[in-house]
């Protein structure tokens, strides 16, 4: 039996999981495959790092250097401290025995459980089991289906006035870049005032990055958007990435909380750290902790009074809820939420309920020229056409914990203003960089062999699509420039007669790409993690409607494959809808791709034509779905995720009966023929249980029978499935 690993995760994924994969596991054991899964959620790794459950994730991370690793990737949480604190209360309230998140450790003790929560928090699993680059990009049926069927992307205005603000040429982490390549396996010691605060063992060949974001830049920049919004009459908007950069961006997202309400932080000053408030963890966060305080409902209307009346109008999470853009720093997404503000026609909500044009706030250049350029496009030549636009496809350079993945080990907030210093064994100084007290102060990293991979996998995917690939790679970036180096060293090993291969800077890069978009041409985008990470939500989700319809595929370095489904998050909305309606609107089409692709991989590896059949099948059943539109629908009482799953079973189902494998063709024919007989009964019994709450015994830890049994609620599919 060949094996997949399929990841136990977080959310909706996991909830449509418990649908699909009793229908998966019926369907490939036929063809000697077996699906297993391995729960990395975020229950199940805070359960691992206090001994009480296995440590999946350090055996995935195993898995993924072996020849035959080949695992399917759900999207999974990427904690913040607030997500990580209600896990931890609701294991708690299920008679698990764990300590509280100290948030503030005050003695060894707690800073031993806050180190081992620590492993929790963030990007936590992606970088362990990426050891590989990415190749993001839609399926051509994918993509015919998006234009053929068109969602709605909102026009932009004639004279609209939404533009990006990021720091200009001064204090970001874009000026005050160095970057050195390291000569020799050796290590390399950061240290503050002469004062070690890391030291790392760096590779020959491996290209080291020091920066900094200068915090009083910071805040003099927050406060010029601010005035600028208010000016303009602009809502004032903020976009990090707190979850995937869970060092530098909460505490950069905390500058901003404090400077949009600087008076109010400044008077209640005391109150404020006599309660230990942490304007990083947001407005949540601080209303829990001034809970029942005498000056409760004081504080709460200074906070009130800045929203309604002397700031610029605040972007909004949620309206209903009052909550604003400072709810949490993990509420506002960047690589999801700058789409939406495209996908908007340049606009956020308010909080009112009501939608008006942005200054969507991104501080550091880096990436932010992208979004610049972006969002100036539309601005210029109106919203895009999703019936007609061509495609992006992305190749991300991201194994090994390539650049600013890898960077928290790395960051640290200064403790004193003075030098940083990067220094050899040998005692010679790479870097040096003049600080003040609280700049935030990274090193990024990026390998030899994944920087070769990289290139290797432009050049063979520029060889497939034979369109133009662009390395956005920028020479006035001290770090792109060593890159640049690398990357044309490594072209030459490669035979790249009759490529159109490319560099460009981020600006022109993405103006190159959008040109083309519009006049339906396809483009690949040959990015650094972050960038890749910003445009393989941005392009899919105003081409496709979701990232979650992208193909995404990790080609691992060790030879095996990590099938990742889409390229989107683990839609926690989806939950609350499902929790209260029993209606799951996720889409697992990335998980139908997925699995097609890391089939596609054990049957050619192993010469397997019955497996070779069952792949094929999926891929027309896949097909069928998408031209049948069968996608999950939105609402309540229509059919939902369950549903979705079902067609997809009746049509692989189908398409085995009519195979040319005459064994696989007479065990699926009755099959078939009962999904088709039966579809209107398994329909009724699907919907029959929507419209009512769902209780399924946990949110980030849910009780797998509970679970199952609402995600499986027709009884006549199981009883198919299980006869197969
Ligand atoms: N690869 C990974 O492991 C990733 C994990 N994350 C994690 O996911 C969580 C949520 O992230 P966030 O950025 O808020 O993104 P979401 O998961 O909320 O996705 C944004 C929106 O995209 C739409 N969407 C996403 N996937 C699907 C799907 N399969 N079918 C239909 N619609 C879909 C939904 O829109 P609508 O509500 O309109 O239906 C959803 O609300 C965070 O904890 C984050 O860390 C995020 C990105 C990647
Ligand atoms: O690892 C994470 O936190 C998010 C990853 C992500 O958004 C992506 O890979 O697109
Ligand atoms: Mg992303």
């Amino acid at each position: 039996m060949s094996k997949i690993i399929w990841s136990k995760i977080d959310e909706a994924p996991a909830l449509a999981t418990y649908s699909l994969l009793p229908i998966v596991n019926a369907f490939v054991k036929e063809a000697g495959v077996e699906v297993v899964t391995s729960d990395i959620s975020l229950a199940g790794r805070v359960l691992a790092s206090q001994g009480l459950a296995e440590d999946n994730l350090s055996k995935l991370g195993e898995v993924v250097l072996q020849e035959d690793g080949n695992i399917i990737k759900l999207p999974n949480i990427s904690a913040s401290v607030g997500q990580l604190k209600d896990c931890i209360a609701e294991l708690q309230s299920q008679g698990y025995d764990i300590p509280d998140y100290p948030e503030n450790p005050s003695n060894d003790k707690e800073r031993e459980i806050q180190q081992k929560y620590s492993v929790c928090l963030g990007s936590a699993v992606n970088p362990v089991l990426r050891e590989g680059n990415s190749d993001r990009r839609a399926a051509v049926a994918v993509k015919n289906f998006a234009k053929n069927n068109p969602h709605r992307l909102k026009p932009f205005a004639k004279d609209s006035k939404a533009y990006v603000a990021h720091m200009q040429g001064k204090g970001d982490f874009y000026a005050n870049e160095k970057s050195v390549t390291s000569t020799k396996n050796q290590k390399v010691t950061i240290a503050l005032n002469g004062k070690e605060l890391t030291t790392i063992d760096a590779l020959e060949g491996e290209v080291l990055d020091g920066t900094f974001m200068s915090v009083s830049a910071l805040r003099d920049f927050y406060k010029k958007t601010i005035q600028d919004a208010k000016d303009k009459g602009l809502i004032w908007s903020l976009h990090l990435k707190a979850t995937m950069m869970k060092i530098s961006d909460p505490i950069m997202f905390g500058h901003g909380f404090e400077i949009f309400f600087e008076d109010v932080f400044a008077k209640y000053k005391d109150v404020f750290k006599e309660l230990e408030i942490n304007p990083n963890l947001g407005m949540s966060d601080l209303e829990k902790k001034i809970k029942g305080h005498p000056k409760e409902s004081e504080i709460k209307a200074a906070f009130q009074s800045v929203v309604e009346a002397d700031a610029p109008k605040i972007a909004m999470v949620d309206s209903r809820k009052n909550q604003t853009n400072f709810n949490a720093s993990n509420d506002v997404i960047i690589d999801a939420s700058m789409p939406v503000v495209i996908r908007e026609g340049g606009k956020q909500w308010d909080r009112e309920d009501g939608v008006g044009e942005t200054v969507a706030v991104i501080p550091d250049s880096t990436y932010a020229m992208f979004h610049e350029e972006m969002m100036a496009d539309c601005v210029k030549n109106g919203q895009y056409d999703v019936t007609t636009m061509g495609t992006m496809q992305n190749i991300g350079l991201m194994a090994q914990k390539a650049e600013e993945y890898g960077s928290h080990p790395t960051t640290f907030e200064l403790s004193e203003s003075g030098k940083v210093t990067v220094t050899t064994e040998d005692g010679v100084e790479l870097m040096s960089f003049d600080c003040q007290k609280g700049d935030i102060w990274r090193m990024s990293r990026a390998k030899d062999i994944p920087i070769k991979d990289w290139v290797r996998l432009t050049v063979e995917r520029t060889r497939i699509e034979n369109i133009p690939a662009i390395f956005w790679l920028d020479e006035d970036r001290a770090h792109d420039a060593e890159i640049i180096k690398k990357v044309k060293k490594y072209l030459a090993d490669h035979n790249t007669d009759g490529l159109d291969i490319r560099f460009m800077n981020v600006t022109d890069a993405t103006r190159f790409t959008n040109a083309r978009i519009r006049e339906g041409k396809n483009t690949i985008a040959v990015t650094g993690n972050v960038l890749r990470d910003h445009l393989t939500d941005m392009y899919p989700i105003l081409e496709l409607g979701t990232s979650a319809k992208m193909l995404s595929i990790v080609p691992l370095i060790a030879g095996g494959g990590l099938y990742e489904t889409g390229a989107g998050g683990s839609a926690p909305k989806h939950v609350d809808q499902f929790l209260a309606e029993g209606h799951l609107r996720w889409d697992s089409l990335g998980e139908f791709l997925a699995l097609a692709e890391s089939l596609r991989f054990i049957a050619q590896k192993h010469n397997s034509d019955k497996l070779a059949t069952v792949t094929a099948a999926l891929d027309v059943a896949n097909n069928d779905y998408l031209s049948n539109n069968k996608a999950p629908s939105r609402k309540c009482c229509e059919p939902d995720n369950k549903a979705s799953h079902f067609y997809v079973a009746q049509y692989w189902a189908n398409a085995l009966a009519k195979s040319d494998n005459s064994e696989l063709a007479a065990k699926f024919a009755p099959i078939a023929e009962e999904l088709i007989k039966k579809e209107d009964q398994i329909l009724s019994e699907l919907l029959a249980v929507e419209g009512k709450p769902q209780d399924i015994g946990g949110y980030f830890h849910p009780n797998d029978e509970k679970a199952e049994a609402a995600m499986r609620p027709s009884e006549t599919l199981n009883t198919i499935i299980n006869s197969i």
